[in-house]
């Protein structure tokens, strides 16, 4: 069967949309997923997307990893599809949507800046200097003083498949945190593609969250990754975080059609 599919991409996390307002792709299954996303085999992509429609939501989130397993919550993924809704013509001031990880608001600006609110945190646990969060996916933050430097691929895959993780994987995030400026720069091995991607939503609010600076009120953090620059905003509230939300950019690449 041919069909139509959509090309996105915000911050460099890439994903492969298809409109499944009429239901066509309810079948899809894991092997297909895993091939559509496949680099070299497929269109290639860290994830795909079915934009479901809802009785009670602008639209409903399905998020696949590449390696074709229904996944958590995607941050740019959650960004990108509220961008493709509007590209499509369903233009809101405010977006409600429903993922996952439950309803999500998000907004589409006019310099396309796509702001999205992620879930409440109810804070972090703190494991040999190192963090661990869920902001909607698991997350571990570990800081290091030349991010660039780091083997992200094998420091990324010890920790995932490390006893501690292997059963339900986990996000591995690298951190570094610039002296004199609330910016920090942020490197990501992303369970499910199972190698680094050019940024990570999820993860970049887990380490902005860790960085916070106010001890309790208003943060924004601005964070650079491979893929260009995201900034995260919420307010710190006792051990908690909430009014989380996550800016940034959000581009559809190209369009296309496939046999599926
Ligand atoms: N790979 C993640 C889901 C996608 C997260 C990432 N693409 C984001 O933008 O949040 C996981 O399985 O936990």
């Amino acid at each position: 069967m041919q069909v139509n599919f959509y090309k996105y991409q915000g911050t460099g996390n890439d994903f492969i949309i298809f409109d499944n307002r009429d239901g066509k792709f309810n079948e899809l299954t894991k092997k297909q997923v895993k091939q559509l996303c496949d680099r070299r085999f497929g269109i290639g992509a860290d994830g795909l997307m079915l934009l479901n429609s809802h009785p009670s939501f602008d639209f409903e989130m399905k998020y696949y990893n590449a390696d074709g397993g229904e996944s958590t919550m995607c941050g740019n993924g959650g960004r990108c599809l509220v961008k493709f809704a509007y590209d499509l013509g369903i233009i809101k001031t405010t977006y409600n949507f429903l993922a996952i990880d439950g309803p999500h608001e998000a907004s589409v600006g006019l310099d396309g800046i796509v702001a999205l609110k992620m879930v409440d945190v109810d804070g972090f646990e703190k494991r040999n200097g190192h963090f661990v969060l869920n902001t909607g996916s698991p997350h571990f933050v570990t800081f290091s003083n030349d991010v660039m430097a780091e083997d992200v691929a094998r420091k990324g895959r010890d920790i995932r498949y490390s006893d501690a993780y292997k059963a339900e994987g986990i996000n591995v995030n690298f951190v570094e945190q610039t002296r004199d400026t609330d910016q920090i720069i942020v490197r990501t091995y992303e369970r499910g593609v199972e190698g680094e991607t050019y940024s990570c939503g999820t993860g970049v609010t887990a380490a902005a969250l860790v960085c916070y600076h106010n001890d309790n009120g208003f943060n924004r953090v601005e964070i650079k990754t491979l893929g260009g620059p995201l900034s995260v905003d919420y307010d710190k509230v006792g051990e908690s975080f909430k009014n989380i939300w996550l800016n940034g950019p959000a581009q559809r690449v190209f369009t296309g059609t496939i046999d599926i």
